[in-house]
């Protein structure tokens, strides 16, 4: 018998409250309204991509209830699990977008995110699907127009060769390193790490977790290559 999980899942994502989905009508409409959305307006604005299950949005909105957080996930099956263990948390400073990362700037207006997260993003190994993964040089771009002038980003992966491909985007782009760890378990930084699904799943096999957080170049980049 054929499962017809996905469409109940689309449902529910469209109709839930706590869940912005953009759409061709929609375009634009929330681009620059995000903190008005939350109880608490002049709080910093977080923003997961690829939230996947959604342990850390859960974790992080409970854990610092000063700062408002989103979750942006393609998927409709996990961002619906993600969904419920945010809604299981009461909290008031969580809301998910239901879409791609391709998207971001017709979501978010210039400026208006203060720390994106990219945790254990889909290493796309084969070369020839490079320009796929959520670091290169393209992305960087769309990340820079939405981060606020004194915003930065976070990023935590497994993977070794997704971490060195990261930090030569970062480079190429002129993005600035200001912490570093290739086994952020082990470093100074683990006291306020939130941990993530694979995160768990990872270390919990002894591999170590690579960590980098930078900040956009001063000056901003001239989006010059796709
Ligand atoms: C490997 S999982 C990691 C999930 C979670 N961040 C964690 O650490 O447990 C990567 C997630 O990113 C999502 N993703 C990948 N590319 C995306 C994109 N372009 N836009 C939105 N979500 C994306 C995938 O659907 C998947 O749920």
């Amino acid at each position: 018998m054929r499962l017809r999980r996905k469409p109940e899942a689309k449902q529910k994502l469209m109709e839930h409250p706590l869940v912005f989905t953009p759409t061709e009508d929609n375009k634009g409409q929330m681009q620059g309204q995000w903190r008005s959305v939350f109880p608490h307006e002049t709080h910093p604005l977080h923003v997961e991509l690829g939230t996947g299950k959604g342990q850390f949005l859960a974790k992080a909105s409970t854990l610092r209830p000063d700062i408002n957080w989103i979750g942006v996930e393609r998927i409709e099956e996990p961002l619906l699990q993600a969904v419920r263990k945010g809604e299981a948390t009461e909290n008031t400073n969580l809301r998910y977008v239901w879409a791609d990362v391709e998207n971001l700037t017709d979501i978010f207006a210039t400026g208006e995110i203060d720390r994106i997260y990219l945790h254990f993003s889909d290493p796309w190994p084969k070369k020839r699907h490079a320009k796929r993964r959520l670091t290169y040089r393209r992305f960087l771009d769309l990340y820079e127009q939405v981060l606020a002038p004194a915003g930065d980003l976070i990023l935590k992966t497994d993977s070794v060769s997704l971490f060195d491909f990261s930090l030569e985007e970062f480079q190429e782009r002129g993005w600035e390193v200001i912490e570093i760890s290739r086994d952020l378990h082990h470093s100074p930084y683990a006291a306020i790490n939130i941990t993530t699904e694979y995160e768990d799943k990872f270390s919990s096999r002894g591999m170590p977790i690579h960590y980098v957080r930078v900040t956009p170049p001063k000056e901003r980049a001239v989006a010059d290559e796709n």
